[in-house]
């Protein structure tokens, strides 16, 4: 029935990945509908089955694992063994893109490399994600969100002394070099239906962070200056008497006028009219801004901001935003019934498309879960191949 076409319906991945840059990426292909066989080293598996240093049914499947890893299938493989090896070779003969984000030289070291593997299958691609890249003077080096956020200046983001360096909570580096890994596997996809060959896509986590960066590295090569939100004299965050809210000034003729009505001070605009006058004197337009929001709720601040029309939200856990309904209505919230974990909400596919919704074709699989049923299939395949 048409309405069970999914994009990537007959698209085979072999999937090396790992922790969190290369399954995001397999997990969404796997959304889109492509055959993602999970390549496993025996007993350990992913290192992120490994996050809670147990090896029990419950810590092998937590739910970060879970989280990473739906629309997938497991197969324990000792790539390293004589038989693994082989193993990984005939399924690339049955594969369409190979992925991995081992630390750079990895793949080309278990016999895996492109150049190895388009010699079997000249259409397959091979999709890496790194730390910093296959080649240079950091390409040797263990990758991880963290170190990528202080390499990069995102640490460093305002320039602002007063403001403290700190490590952005969330694997936001991860996340967008996985996503820069999918659209690099679409693209060379595209590419293969034109020319009938596969070729090698590159990201890192360092390429995605520069690149995320990209309006602040055009100012800082013109001006020698780093201008991002935080920065702004009219954005802040600011104390309610039940919370906290932010405020964007900005996309609009005169928010400064505009952020006083909402306050209810005097309007500041006359004496500081431009950015420059309005950054000169930061510090005392925001102690202003604080003080008047100091004196009542965050739902009388939110109320009166938004009926300027001011860019303004209230500042809210994770939990709060699960528990919100726009969050269900846009289809975020994932529910499943995992033979280990039970009941868990995992977040759902943040890409909506109207002819193919996402749905989970395979729970996050136990480690090794499809191995016999995954090579069964090769055995057929293989027996196909020899027949004809
Ligand atoms: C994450 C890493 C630092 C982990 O480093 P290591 O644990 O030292 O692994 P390496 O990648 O260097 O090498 C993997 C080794 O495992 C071997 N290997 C892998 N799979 C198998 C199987 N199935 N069987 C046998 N052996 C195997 C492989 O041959 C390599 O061995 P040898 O050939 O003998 O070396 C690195 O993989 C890395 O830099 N990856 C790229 C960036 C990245 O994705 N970072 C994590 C993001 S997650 C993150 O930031 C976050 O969650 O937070």
């Amino acid at each position: 029935m048409s309405e069970n076409i999914m994009p990537l319906d007959g698209i085979r991945i072999i999937d090396f990945t790992q922790v969190m840059l290369g399954p995001c990426a397999t997990q969404m292909l796997g959304d889109f509908g492509a055959d993602i066989i999970k390549i496993e080293r025996p007993g350990t598996g992913d290192l992120s089955r490994g996050f809670y240093g147990l090896q029990t049914e419950e810590a092998l499947n937590n739910a970060v694992f879970a989280s990473l890893n739906r629309n997938k299938r497991s197969i324990e493989i000792d790539t390293k063994s004589e038989a693994g090896h082989k193993q990984v070779l005939d399924l690339v003969k049955t594969a369409d893109v190979v992925v991995d984000n081992f630390r750079a030289g990895v793949m080309d070291r278990l016999g895996f490399g492109y150049d190895a593997l388009s010699k079997i299958n000249p259409k397959v691609i091979c999709a890496s994600g790194t730390g910093f890249g296959s080649t240079g003077p950091y390409a040797h080096k263990g990758g991880q969100d963290v170190l990528a956020q202080a390499m990069t200046g995102v640490m460093e983001k305002t320039q602002d002394p007063s403001i403290p360096k700190s490590i952005y909570p969330t694997t936001l580096c991860d996340y967008s070099a996985g996503m820069h890994l999918v659209q690099g596997i679409l693209a060379a996809l595209l590419m293969r239906d034109k020319t009938g060959h596969g070729q090698k896509v590159e990201v890192s986590l360092y390429d995605s962070m520069i690149a995320m960066q990209m309006q602040e590295a055009a100012q800082w090569s013109k001006h020698r200056e780093v201008l991002n939100w935080a920065a702004m004299p009219l954005t802040g965050v600011f104390d309610t008497s039940d919370g906290a809210i932010v405020i964007v000034g900005a996309f609009k003729a005169n928010p400064l006028q505009d952020i006083c009505t909402a306050l209810e001070i005097e309007d500041l605009s006359p004496d500081y009219p431009t950015l420059e006058t309005q950054r000169k004197h930061k510090p005392f337009l925001q102690a202003r801004f604080s003080e008047a929001i100091a004196g009542n709720t965050s739902s009388y601040w939110l109320e009166r901001l938004e009926a300027q029309d001011l860019l303004c939200a209230p500042v809210r856990s994770l939990g709060e935003a699960l528990a919100d309904p726009q969050t269900e209505i846009n289809g975020m919230l994932q529910s499943i019934d995992h033979p280990v974990l039970g009941d868990i909400t995992l977040a759902g596919s943040p890409v909506h498309l109207s002819k193919a919704p996402m749905i989970v074709r395979h729970l996050p699989p136990r480690l090794g879960q499809h191995t016999d049923e995954v090579l069964q299939e090769l055995a057929m395949f293989l027996n196909n191949e020899a027949a004809e």
